[in-house]
């Protein structure tokens, strides 16, 4: 197997689901009423509004009734679009203000910086948005990793657990998808992969997986390429 390029899950996989859990959620959800009735009038946010309209069937006739639906789409960990992108917004003035830093396994840096080195390319694939991906690794503990990184998708190239949406990214990228590898911790999402024609790695950090079709891994320096 010769791999060209790598496409990486964020949440799970680069690192802990405990820091966007337990910090990038709640700072969301805190932040959210304030955020809209401040930014109500700004297109971008009108756009989500308009959406969450769409995908609700609520009027969401005010901050206070759309902070109260996007509220609970954090709660229930919902990966859409809109939701997303405002997500994305709002932690900008805690990256920015330094209220956290995004965490990542050093495993995951070394290995990144090494496959970069080599001639890989590195691709991100998260649910987040991709405003939101450039500002988790421009503003991660282990300093700007962007440079990394040759292209960022997100749910706007489709869910995660579809195979379609890793054939666009494979066109996208314009490299032949059995020589892409994916790296993700849910293997719905390495299913859809697989499907598309991706070679495909479990992160199983927690050392929870017993059986599974796809290669496994508990850090970074298990993946084989
Ligand atoms: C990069 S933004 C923070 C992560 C996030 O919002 C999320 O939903 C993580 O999803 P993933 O697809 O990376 O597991
Ligand atoms: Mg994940």
């Amino acid at each position: 197997m010769t791999i060209d390029a790598i496409v990486t899950d964020i949440e799970g996989t680069t690192s802990s689901i405990s820091f966007v859990k337990e910090v990038l959620f709640p700072y969301a959800h805190r932040e959210m009423e304030t955020f809209l009735r401040t930014h109500w009038e700004q297109p971008a946010v009108a756009e989500c509004v308009t959406r969450a309209r769409a995908e609700s069937g609520h009027p969401l006739a005010s901050p206070e009734q759309a902070a109260a639906l996007f509220r609970d789409w954090i709660a229930e960990d919902r990966k859409i679009t809109p939701l997303k992108t405002l997500q994305g917004m709002i932690w900008q003035t805690g990256y920015e203000s330094g209220d956290y830093q995004a965490h990542m396994y050093s495993d995951a840096v070394e290995r990144l910086r090494e496959w970069q080195a080599r001639g890989l390319k590195l691709y991100v694939y998260s649910s987040g948005s991709v405003a939101a991906q450039k500002l988790f690794f421009g503003y991660s503990e282990a300093g700007d990793l962007t440079p990394l990184f040759s292209g960022y998708y997100d749910t706007t190239s489709g869910g995660k657990k579809e195979a379609d949406s890793y054939r666009r990214i494979t066109a996208d990228i314009g490299v032949p998808a059995g020589r892409v590898l994916f790296l993700s911790d849910v293997e719905a999402e390495l299913d859809a992969a697989r499907d598309a024609g991706l070679n495909t790695t479990l992160l199983d950090r927690e050392k929870v997986v017993r059986n599974t079709a796809h290669a496994r891994a508990e850090t970074f320096y298990d993946v084989a390429i």
